[in-house]
């Protein structure tokens, strides 16, 4: 593989350090609207629009990030990734050594897919998925009393969770009425008890999600949801299905009601439009509002092939994050989502982004040359105005924005109040959170005043559809990917997941009583909590 280049080695990476030492001044008087700044400064497509005007960068800031995009050949590396390049590897070194076609499994919509094989794959499974759902719509699947399932049950964790999760629950306002997707991830118990006690077991799939099929924790939930049923009197293999990696120890059609497949190329954080999160989508919504997601997905994936920073979202906001990290030197990210609908999305996004880009080591195994992944995180506005925004405006550390909003609510049900809807006031809020970051406010009083120049972006759409989601997830997904490349790092291994399932594996043996060697941690630490007693 012909030795990429990375960030440091651009030949603007001088230029970006010396614009950095004085970037654009968001506070000086109309900043935010000087030489049409609020028009020029932002990126349209027919889903999304990005509104970076509150971003400190100038024309000539720009202008070099473009040079980034054109010298590391940002563009032509993601065009490789969709036609089945094998990136997640590290040159000399044991990796993975796969291909990376999450994308495959939305590519339905062009004349022909770009990578065929994925993409027969992916279509054999939605074929199986529509199946079933008209088997579920029809009554031929339903309980041993021939009463149709009302609710599902996703059993799983990280990518398996998490992406779907946040995609179900960003999308409730459109789930057929009398169906209820809930969600087990973590293995401890009471996250079983709680969903179990709130749901009617006999009318319940449980959709067991692992791509590898050995997740101790999606394991031993599998296990705990059958003991319940089996004691309530239902039968699980009635009421399992699997979603898996073909040929994984959880790909056993004997066990399961259905199973439902997802490949190799296809990483956990980034399979959400894989049956790991289609399966649940469509339970919930039908298949008709899942090719939505997927057509939503796939315009994103189409358009993140445009050279030109300015035409192309995810793009741009890599950039953006690019500089803010590696020029300004900010160390996180908080993802700002001003609809309540996509409460989850920013949990998601803490896997896709920093169990991609949290690495030191680059695709060559040599240590990295600048700093990669930032600390992602955030929750709704207007919440979070009532909670953390203090320290976004006042605190020490300066931490970039990304917001997303939507010109209208996903439920039409508003009510005018004092001369503005709630939907107005969410906007007003988000607009003037926008611009009070950027533009500070001076005071005499040294307590009040805000120091402003804490950059924002704004993804906008006109409403949360299915659709918009699909475009919104892909937006991010390909974000994450183009900030690997400009990081000359494997954004999609998680070497740094298995140290902890190793040793947990010793405290286990430990608590089972095998003998670890004397005087081991594992002994002392179970003694000194008691647990050994278990
Ligand atoms: O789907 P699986 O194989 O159970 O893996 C669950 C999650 O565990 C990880 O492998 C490690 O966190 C994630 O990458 C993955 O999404």
């Amino acid at each position: 593989m012909q030795k990429t280049i990375d960030l440091s080695s651009c030949s603007v990476f001088e230029k970006l350090q010396e614009l950095a030492v004085k970037p654009y001044d968001l506070t000086e008087e109309k900043s935010l609207e000087r030489n049409g700044r609020l028009e020029r400064y932002a990126c349209r497509s027919k889903l999304l629009q990005l509104f970076f005007a509150a971003q400190r960068v100038s024309d000539e800031v720009l202008d070099c990030l473009q040079q980034v995009a054109d010298e590391l050949k940002l563009v032509e590396q993601f065009r490789k990734m969709r036609r089945g390049a094998v990136l997640n590897r590290i040159e000399g070194y044991e990796s993975e050594n796969r291909q990376v076609l999450h994308t495959g499994c939305r590519d339905m919509f062009a004349e022909s897919p770009v990578e065929p094989e994925i993409t027969r794959l992916a279509r054999l499974e939605l074929e199986k998925l529509k199946i079933f759902l008209q088997e579920l719509e029809g009554g031929q699947l339903c309980n041993s009393e021939g009463k149709p399932f009302d609710t599902l049950v996703q059993v799983g964790i990280g990518g398996s969770d998490l992406g779907p999760r946040s995609v179900v629950e960003a999308l409730k306002q459109y789930c057929r009425p009398g169906r209820t997707v809930r969600f087990i991830s973590n293995v401890d118990p009471d996250d079983c008890a709680r969903v179990l006690a709130e749901i009617s077991l006999d009318t319940t799939l449980v959709n067991i999600v692992s791509k590898s099929g050995t997740t101790l924790e999606t394991l031993a939930n599998d296990q705990l949801v059958r003991s319940v049923m089996e004691k309530a009197g239902v039968d699980p293999a009635r009421h399992c299905i699997a979603v898996t990696g073909k040929g994984s120890p959880m790909d056993n059609p004997k066990r399961y009601l259905r199973s439902f497949y997802m490949f190799d190329s296809i990483g956990g954080r980034f399979s959400t439009t894989s049956m790991v999160g289609l399966v649940a989508l469509g339970f919930a919504l039908g298949i008709a509002r899942v090719m939505e997601f997927l057509q939503g997905a796939a315009a994103v994936d189409y358009g993140a092939e445009e050279e030109d920073i300015f035409k192309n979202i995810p793009l741009m906001m890599a950039l953006l994050g690019v500089w803010n990290r590696n020029f300004l030197g900010y160390n996180s990210l908080a993802v700002l989502p001003y609809s309540q609908a996509l409460h989850r999305f920013s949990a998601h996004l803490q896997q896709c982004d920093m169990e991609s880009n949290g690495k030191s080591v680059s695709r060559y195994g040599e240590p990295v040359t600048c700093r990669t992944g930032p600390l992602v995180w955030g929750e709704p506005g207007t919440n979070g105005q009532h909670a953390f925004y203090q320290l976004l405006h006042q605190g020490t550390e300066v931490v970039p924005i990304e917001f997303l909003g939507f010109a209208k609510s996903q439920s039409g049900l508003d009510r005018r109040i004092d001369g503005t809807t709630s939907q107005e006031k969410l906007l007003a809020n988000l607009f003037a959170q926008m611009v009070a970051f950027a533009t500070g406010c001076d005071s005499e009083n040294p307590n009040r005043k805000f120091a402003g120049n804490r950059p924002s972006s704004l993804l906008f759409a006109d409403r949360l559809t299915p659709e918009t989601m699909g475009a919104i997830l892909a937006t991010y997904e390909a974000k994450i990917v183009f900030q690997g490349f400009i990081w000359n790092i494997n954004s999609f291994d998680q070497e740094g997941v298995q140290l902890g399932k190793i040793l947990a594996s010793r405290f286990l043996r430990a608590m089972k009583g095998d003998e670890l060697e004397h005087g081991s941690i594992e002994v002392k630490l179970l003694d000194l909590v008691n647990t050994r007693a278990l």
